[in-house]
């Protein structure tokens, strides 16, 4: 699914008037009908008391059509403006005769604290306050307000946007956004929703269709994709019948040191859930048996030195695709062994933990990695590879900038995994907390590195590595909740994802 940026979503309005020569405001009429419908289909005429706060913007305009439909309709409703300037825009006037005319209950204009109404846990908030336009920060009393709604518990329904959230930049200091239990959002969601500063404001969301331009939706391209199933089920390949263990790669996991032999065995076990067709696991020599211990299917090869950490790199494995990092250790012989590593490599590689955080001690290292290659960095390694910053959208916008210079994909890690290619985000939709505990990162780049062996394009690798991960992960707190899943579940159930890919909804099975 696409997300629309601000500008784009602007020009679908302007696209979609001059095709269907319509007048701006029946775009308002529709968002703000759907709203309603939506509300209507829930509520079914139950008499709670509905608080519709309405800002003097076009959200503003929506928030006054749905005030006008729930009176209509009987419904139990105080509408109020808030007056956080006197420029209101031409559709927000229309909304507001419309109300006016309709019903004799007007709204109340919001101007300072002393106007706020009570609003009881009971209530439902409807915001409509501030959309896609928020473009400064609003006065203190305006946030006063959100702060009001915040602490009454009262159920708070969104109009697009939580207010106080921006469509095009991050949390900053001072900031005060509306908590939403629901957001009803037009045509897409917005990238804020899925980054941790601002997603952690809103319960739920979902799209509303208000029938833009299916033609400039269509030929628009965005620099943000949310990726669900289907993305996944076009780049999944069905194996054909008569197939040999070579046909589907072999994967060489380079990885563990003394005491962190677990993160080898999670990637190499999920390279091998993840389809590879065979494992190689490169150890220092005291991993060896503990890694013929943990997985038979696994074969072993180590270097020649002695130690608890790496002193080389040098294996005899053709490999298809190489993971470079689980449980690796940042030790100065181990930083050389890697240089020389890099050095050797052409094919795009996989890099995890602590090569990476090998690569933000030598950031000269840095030319060396393949193009194509994959960074899985978590928040903390991504800060050592590319330095601070602002906020959510800056560090998106430094994280694409060092991938575009470097020619890599970057996955950052987090509640939406995002995978960051050639200016493009690509927001995951599966995953769970539960995914918060120790080795979920080895296994991701295990399962990763598997899809690589199999012939899996990066870019392919990375999208259905992160999704079928964070699938897996859905599936398993089934099983043992979140709070008991662990990683090696995540790899028992990656097969179990494989199988949902393509799985009927129940309703279509008993049918
Ligand atoms: N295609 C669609 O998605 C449609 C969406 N609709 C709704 O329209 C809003 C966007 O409307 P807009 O008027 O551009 O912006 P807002 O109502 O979000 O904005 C605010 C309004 O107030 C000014 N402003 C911005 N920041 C502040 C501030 N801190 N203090 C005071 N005033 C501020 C700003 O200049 C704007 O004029 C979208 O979210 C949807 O809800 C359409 O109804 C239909 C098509
Ligand atoms: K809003």
């Amino acid at each position: 699914m696409k997300i629309y940026s601000p500008k784009q979503i602007y020009e679908a309005d302007k696209a979609t008037i001059a095709k269907e020569g319509i007048p701006s405001y029946n775009l308002m009429e529709r968002a703000g009908g759907y709203i309603y419908e939506w509300m209507h289909k829930r509520l079914q005429g139950q008499q709670v008391p509905i608080k519709v706060f309405c800002g003097i913007g076009n959200n503003g305009g929506d928030g006054l059509v749905v005030a006008r439909l729930l009176l209509k309709n009987g419904y139990n409703v105080d509408a109020y403006i808030v007056n956080c300037s006197d420029k209101r825009s031409p559709d927000f006037l229309k909304a507001y005769d419309e109300l006016k005319s309709a019903s004799k209950k007007w709204p109340e204009l919001i101007k300072k604290e002393e106007d706020f109404p009570a609003i009881t846990p009971n209530d439902i908030v409807v915001d409509a306050i501030f959309g896609i336009g928020l473009n400064r920060c609003p006065e203190d009393w305006v946030k006063k307000l959100f702060v009001k709604i915040n602490d009454s518990k009262a159920y708070v329904l969104s109009i697009d946007m939580p207010s106080g959230m921006y469509a095009d930049r991050g949390l900053q200091k001072d900031d005060v956004i509306i908590h939403s239990a629901f957001v009803l959002s037009f045509q897409s969601p917005k990238l804020a929703f899925f980054l941790p500063e601002t997603g952690k404001y809103i319960t739920m969301w979902d799209v509303l269709d208000i029938g833009l331009d299916p033609e400039f939706l269509a030929n628009t391209e965005t620099d943000t994709v949310l990726i669900d199933k289907p993305d996944i089920q076009r780049i999944y390949r069905q194996r054909p019948q008569f197939t040999h263990k070579g046909m589907y790669g072999h994967s060489l996991i380079i990885g563990g040191s003394y005491g962190k032999m677990g993160a080898i065995i999670l990637a190499a076990k999920a390279a091998l859930r993840a389809g590879s067709g065979l494992v190689t696991a490169y150890v220092p020599q005291i991993g060896v048996p503990i890694l013929q211990t943990a997985i038979p299917e696994v074969m072993v090869e180590t270097d020649n030195f002695n130690g608890k950490v790496f002193e080389e790199i040098d294996f005899q494995t053709e490999a298809n695709a190489i993971a470079i990092g689980p449980g690796m250790g940042t030790d100065e012989k181990t930083v050389d062994a890697m240089s020389a590593f890099l050095k050797a490599q052409k094919a795009p590689i996989v890099i995890d933990a602590d090569a990476l955080n090998i690569l933000a001690k030598r950031p000269s290292l840095m030319e060396q990695v393949p193009d194509l290659s994959i960074l899985t960095p978590h928040p903390g390694e991504l800060e050592r590879l590319i330095g601070k910053w602002d906020d959510d959208f800056d560090k998106l916008e430094k994280t694409a900038k060092f991938a575009k210079k470097h020619n890599i994909i970057i996955v950052i890690k987090g509640a939406h995994t995002i995978t960051v290619y050639d200016y493009k985000l690509h927001i995951n939709t599966t995953g769970n907390p539960g995914l918060s505990t120790a080795g979920t990162g080895d296994v991701l780049t295990g399962v990763i590195t598997g899809l690589l062996a199999q012939g899996y394009h990066p870019m392919e690798a990375a999208l259905m590595g992160v999704y079928h991960h964070g699938l897996a992960a859905d599936i398993a707190i089934n099983q043992y909740a979140v709070e008991g899943l662990i990683a090696s579940d995540v790899t028992a159930f990656l097969g179990r994802a494989y199988m949902d890919l393509f799985a009927k909804p129940e309703h279509e099975q008993q049918q």
